[in-house]
């Protein structure tokens, strides 16, 4: 275990180590064994600062900065507004949805106005599926909705073509003032959105240049939602800067955070682990598993490390949830092929608690449940996971928390996001862009790119017309 200086954050990671039921984990000297190439990753990061890829990191500070007047314009338009949607998709919706998930009521929107501080309903639409994107104007008035279009580059045809829909949609219900319906939150200096966005007057956040999309959750992509939704963006901050400062000052695998948890996951990489599944056991943190899932596959799935060999690394991300899929996939962890490390989330405590009614007539192997809680059952259930994969010789770490506040939210996203960056250094290769799918995203030729392009006009030519091709 590595207990953080506020106790709140511990990677528990028995279940890596060798022991009597474990004897394909881990010895110390294997982590140990890592720390040179740890202290070269740490030196390689911090090089790469110039160049603006560890700004999820350094920026922490002006975002807190920040903070005052994205508050106050959260507090302005969470008091005028009934309804909040984000258009966005990958990091520009992931982190919203897990922090709003992991911070507010499970049934946020279902709640009456003033059990959720009369802060707006809040949506978010991640695809451009006509009828989900239909069927949600239906539900809400747009008089009296606000739409934060968020994108990176500016130039993500799924946001874009949502934005244009929208735009021509608020035209139409709000006239002049559909400008006051939208608030932009794009990079400072490039992309479609920012002309539009300046030329017609909308409200504007900026996600500093240096910082993708999948490490922007805590800029005003994920900030400006949170605030607005009624979440603590200062706690939230705020843990994510004891994080931050924990793995920048401190050295050594058992102390730094973000080298064990990248050593963990490199090591069990080199020993054939060639899937991570992150399976809290907390429903709040479900989509945390979908946000996690975009940063591990984009940022380590890449062909050629940075001497240009063609390397093809990377680890599958699986996401998974405590108890329900003990129902579904822990079969396949246990008993299925062993290239599979899994990552718990728990919670040392839950904000709230549920008992189990005493039942004195029922069979003695559901009468053992009366009297109980549901969250001593699901620790019961979680731990009784962990001990069959150890038998099973399966490899298995813990995060724990000590409940699901803004500070520890904000030191989970900070870990995860340096943990990802030492598993760049780690792979020798850039974690820090996505050209597999960048081509796809700028052009209209859909996520195959140019290249689907030209190979679908080629395959229409030899078979004739697609249809052919699936017959
Ligand atoms: O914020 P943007 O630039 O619209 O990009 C959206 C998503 O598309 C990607 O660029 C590629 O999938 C992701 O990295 C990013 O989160």
């Amino acid at each position: 275990m590595i207990p953080m200086e506020t106790s709140k954050l511990i990677i528990d990671y028995t279940g890596m180590m060798v022991s009597e039921q474990n004897s394909k984990g881990f010895a110390k000297e294997d982590l140990l064994g890592l720390q040179s190439k740890l202290d070269e990753a740490q030196t390689n990061l911090h090089a790469l600062r110039d160049s603006g890829k560890l700004d999820f990191s350094l920026l922490l500070p002006e975002m807190l900065a920040q903070l005052p007047e994205l508050c106050a314009y959260a507090d302005e338009v969470a008091a005028k507004f009934e309804n909040f949607v984000v258009l966005g998709i990958g990091g520009s919706a992931l982190g919203p949805l897990a922090v709003q998930q992991a911070l507010n009521h499970y049934y946020y929107n279902e709640l009456l106005p003033d059990q959720r501080s009369n802060r707006p309903r809040f949506y978010v639409l991640d695809n451009i599926d006509p009828v989900r994107f239909k069927e949600l104007g239906q539900v809400l008035d747009p008089r009296k909705t606000l739409y934060n279009v968020i994108s990176k580059s500016g130039n993500t045809s799924e946001t874009m073509a949502q934005f244009l829909i929208v735009r021509d949609y608020l035209r139409h219900f709000c006239g002049e003032s559909y400008a006051d319906h939208i608030v932009v939150t794009t990079d400072q200096q490039k992309g479609n959105l920012l002309p539009i966005a300046l030329k017609e007057g909308f409200k504007r956040f900026v996600i500093p240049s240096g910082i993708g999309g999948r490490f922007s959750e805590l800029t005003p992509v994920g900030l400006l939602a949170a605030a607005i939704c009624g979440i603590d963006v200062e706690q939230l901050l705020a843990g994510a800067l004891e994080m931050d400062r924990r793995i920048r000052e401190t050295k050594g695998v058992f102390a730094n955070p973000a080298q064990l948890k990248s050593a963990l996951s490199y090591l069990s990489w080199q020993k054939g682990k060639k899937i991570s599944v992150f399976m809290p056991y907390v429903d709040g943190l479900k989509t945390m598993a979908d946000w996690y899932a975009q940063l591990w596959a984009e940022s380590l799935g890449k062909r050629y490390d940075r001497t240009g060999k063609a390397v093809s690394l990377g680890q599958t991300p699986v996401k998974a949830l405590g108890v329900t899929d003990q129902h579904s996939q822990v079969q396949l962890y246990a008993e299925g092929p062993d290239d599979k490390v899994i990552t718990f989330l728990t919670l040392e405590e839950f904000k709230d608690t549920q008992g189990i009614p005493v039942d004195s007539a029922l069979p003695e192997d559901i009468q053992f449940l009366g009297g109980k809680t549901l969250e001593e059952l699901l620790f019961a259930e979680q731990k009784a996971t962990e001990y069959a994969l150890t038998l099973a010789g399966r490899q298995h770490q813990k995060i724990i928390l000590s409940a699901l506040t803004p500070f520890n939210i904000g030191q989970l996203l900070l870990l995860l996001e340096w943990e990802t960056a030492y598993m760049g250094e780690l792979f020798n290769i850039n974690a820090f862009d996505q050209p597999g799918v960048e081509e796809g995203k700028n052009g209209t030729y859909g996520l195959m790119g140019r290249a689907g392009y030209e190979a679908k006009k080629q395959a229409i030519k030899e078979f004739g017309q697609e249809r052919h091709l699936l017959e």
